[in-house]
């Protein structure tokens, strides 16, 4: 019998103490918490009149819900670790010591009394890397004190389910290549797995990398970029607790579905959930929302209310639904705190909506798929380029003379001359952007008839003087400046209408909010510490240039240039140090661990990588039909769908268009077969068959996967078929038109 075999009984009972410590001490809280309740509805009218007992008492209750919701944190973890309280041990002997000692490694720390050196370690501890970097032989690890060497003399590998040990064995490989094939080999679930019993050397050096700034991954699809992605946060928030907490987190990735099926990961680790959002989400609330400054708080409802990005919580399991759908009905047209002023004077002076709606890229990627003409390709690119950045630089400059028509303003007897104003907004204000600077002019002019008068004016007297400072800007409704731009350039200029009744086209959303960022001090997010980008290939310049100053955060940077859903492959990496400087690391990975060696293969012929490595598990060969009718080949298909046997759980039919979805999603209905379809504000991903395109499958991956149509002229094609094949983790199958 091993020392893990003989540990596990014991570290068993351990736990199960503690839980029960645990369960005393909340149910000890909770009466606490009643007692308090009571004594505060008994006492309350006779409490002191300054509030100073009721506020006392507040914090009191304050720390013991506090206490209990750390109690319940830990219980959590805990339960967790009954059901496997370690994975791995390693026997280290310290260089100049002669007695090795065994560090177990699980997923979190656990001691026999608070305090106490661990007899479980944190897999994210730095003993732990000791286990993913090395075999057998001379060892080091970083500790907090400097590096520590030594030499492993053995590291064992244990399976645990329910507290029993289902398999151990000493490893001499790290990690050893069996293990990784069986959690390979087993079925894909709605939710992304977590990997820390298998993570791989070049993924370790990833998660625990804190020296640099900008990570770049270039990782080729089934890579574990994601994986690798929300483990790092896991890491991060272990190592910085002092500095970094969920709410500082935040994910941009391709949307609601994604965001569901990596929902899990982090609190299976013991940590909170973070914000998710997708950067289209992102510029829609932008662009609607009618209150310019907000300092640093992306506003929303969610828990954390100080640190929020739009939209939902996502500090709970589950919560990280969202669409622009559920903001439909009480927040048209107002910001979620409900606040419609901003102005440091009160007036909401800087207040407006920019449009009502906007388009998402899958609005694009349709019409691209569709087919757009040359010029209109030309145009969009142009848009979202670097020339574009630089036009509207030169067009910022010039618009200083043509925005402004400067009057004398007068207030009860007090005057200030339009070349006064003039000289302020050109010499004193000139570092407050150009929309926000006659603000800042108006609010010195208030200063002034403040202290002439002896009194604060009311905010009716505000809102006069007010109007008279925003009068002189010939406009301030941006997309009207967007069209001088527009014209300047000799394109079209957008369609004449209120903010209320527009509608941008997606190749307008980033310029405008560009132009926003730049005439407004809206930008910056300092609350957000470290930000993700997911699939990093299908954001474009501008929307990276506008990332830069928005977020001047440490980032994780990840995407496959193969899986670029536009018509052109896009390499970020080539600019990406451009607009953050230095500081970008890039990192390539270049092994798979999604496919089978047979899936892989295909993936590679059909638009794949090169070099691409895969781990090699073997599967059932790659079939290739020819469709003669939607019908008969939806009918294929369900005979071929695995799920009734119970032996797959998931499985999708994929296609290059919505139209194609929708009409396979009728079919396989009148067929009878229960299909899932995953349209743009789905936000769930269920087990069993699905239907979507291939750019709502981005980031999934199913047990079986059947790639119906699509056009081979189409220039979206090799991107299509790719994206398609490398989301099968056992079987593939290609129904070409
Ligand atoms: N070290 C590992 N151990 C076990 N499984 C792993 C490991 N690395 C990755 N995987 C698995 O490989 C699959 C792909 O991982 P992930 O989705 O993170 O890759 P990706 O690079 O983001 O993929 P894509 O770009 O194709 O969407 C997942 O099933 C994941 O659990």
């Amino acid at each position: 019998m091993s020392k893990g075999s003989e540990f596990l009984p014991e570290v068993l009972g351990l736990i199960e103490k503690r839980l029960g410590e645990i369960d005393e001490n909340i149910q000890a809280v909770r009466q606490d918490i009643n007692s308090m309740n009571e004594y505060y509805w008994d006492n309350y009218t006779e409490m002191d009149q300054y509030g100073y007992e009721d506020y006392d008492n507040q914090q009191a209750l304050k720390m013991q819900v506090n206490a209990n919701q750390e109690n319940w944190k830990m219980r959590r973890r805990l339960k967790r670790m009954l059901d496997a309280p370690f994975f791995g041990s390693v026997e280290f002997v310290y260089d100049g010591e002669d007695e090795p000692e065994d560090f177990y490694i699980g997923i979190g720390n656990f001691a026999r009394e608070r305090g106490a050196l661990p007899l479980i370690y944190d897999w994210r501890a730095p003993v732990s890397s000791l286990f993913y970097d090395y075999d057998k032989g001379e060892a080091s690890y970083e500790a907090p004190g400097g590096r520590m060497d030594g030499e492993i003399l053995s590291k064992w590998q244990y399976k645990i389910r329910g507290g029993k040990m289902i398999y151990e064995f000493e490893s001499d490989v790290k990690i050893d290549d069996d293990i990784l094939k069986q959690e390979l080999g087993a079925n894909s679930d709605t939710k992304l797995k977590n990997i820390v019993r298998t993570i791989q050397k070049e993924q370790n050096a990833i998660i625990r990398n804190t020296k640099d700034k900008i990570l770049a991954i270039q990782g080729v699809a089934g890579s574990g970029k994601t994986s690798v992605a929300l483990h790092r946060i896991a890491y991060l928030l272990y190592h910085d607790r002092e500095h970094l907490n969920s709410s500082n987190i935040l994910i941009l990735s391709p949307g609601g579905v994604f965001a569901d099926y990596i929902s899990h990961i982090l609190p299976e680790l013991g940590e909170e959930n973070i914000q998710e959002m997708s950067f289209d989400l992102f510029a829609y609330y932008e662009l609607r929302r009618n209150t310019a400054t907000q300092g640093n708080v992306i506003y929303g409802n969610a828990g954390n209310q100080e640190n929020a990005i739009y939209g939902n919580a996502v500090n709970q399991e589950n919560a990280i639904y969202r669409n622009k759908n559920r903001d439909q009905g009480g927040n048209q047209g107002k910001n979620p705190s409900g606040n419609s002023k901003s102005s440091s004077a009160g007036t909401g002076w800087n207040s407006k909506m920019i449009a009502a709606d906007c388009e998402d890229k899958y609005h694009q990627i349709e019409r691209e798929i569709a087919g757009v003409d040359d010029g209109d390709q030309k145009r969009y690119e142009w848009k979202q380029s670097v020339e574009y950045v630089q036009a509207i630089e030169g067009f910022l400059i010039e618009l200083e003379d043509r925005l402004v028509d400067f009057e004398d303003v007068e207030f009860k007897g007090i005057r200030k001359s339009a070349s006064e104003i003039m000289e302020f907004f050109y010499e004193k204000y000139t570092g407050t952007p150009l929309l926000d600077r006659m603000g800042a002019v108006m609010d010195y002019f208030i200063d002034e008839v403040e202290t002439l008068r002896g009194r604060s004016l009311n905010d009716e007297e505000q809102e006069i003087i007010c109007r008279k400072f925003m009068n002189m800007y010939v406009t301030r409704d941006i997309c009207q400046i967007y069209n001088w731009f527009l014209e300047d350039y000799g394109f079209p200029a957008l369609p004449d209408m209120p903010p209320e009744r527009r509608v941008l086209e997606y190749e307008d959303v980033y310029p405008i909010l560009y132009l926003k960022y730049s005439l407004t001090a809206a930008g910056q997010r300092k609350n957000i510490r470290h930000l993700v980008i997911d699939e990093m290939q299908d954001y474009s310049y501008l929307q990276y240039v506008l990332l830069a100053k928005m977020f001047s955060c440490n980032m994780t940077i990840l995407g496959d240039k193969a899986q670029t859903i536009a018509g052109k492959q896009q390499d970020v990496l080539t600019f990406l140090p451009k607009i953050f400087g230095k500081k970008v690391k890039r990192i390539v990975m270049n092994k798979s661990y999604r496919n089978t060696s047979e899936i892989a293969e295909y993936a590679k012929s059909v638009g794949g990588s090169k070099d691409i490595q895969y781990v090699a598990r073997h599967g059932k060969a790659v079939e290739r039909h020819t469709i003669k009718t939607l019908e008969k080949t939806c009918k294929e298909i369900s005979g071929k769908l695995k799920l009734r046997e119970e032996e797959y759980e998931t499985a999708a039919i994929l296609t290059m268009t919505e139209k194609e979805a929708e009409h396979i999603q009728e079919i396989m209905h009148k067929l009878g077969a229960e299909a899932h379809y995953i349209n743009r504000d789905s936000a769930q991903f269920k087990k069993g068959l699905t239907v979507t395109t291939y750019y709502l499958a981005k980031g999934l991956e199913f047990d079986q996967v059947f790639v119906v149509g699509g056009d081979r002229n189409n220039k979206m094609y090799q991107g299509y078929q790719y994206i398609c094949a490398t989301r099968a983790l056992h079987e593939l199958y290609v129904y070409d038109a």
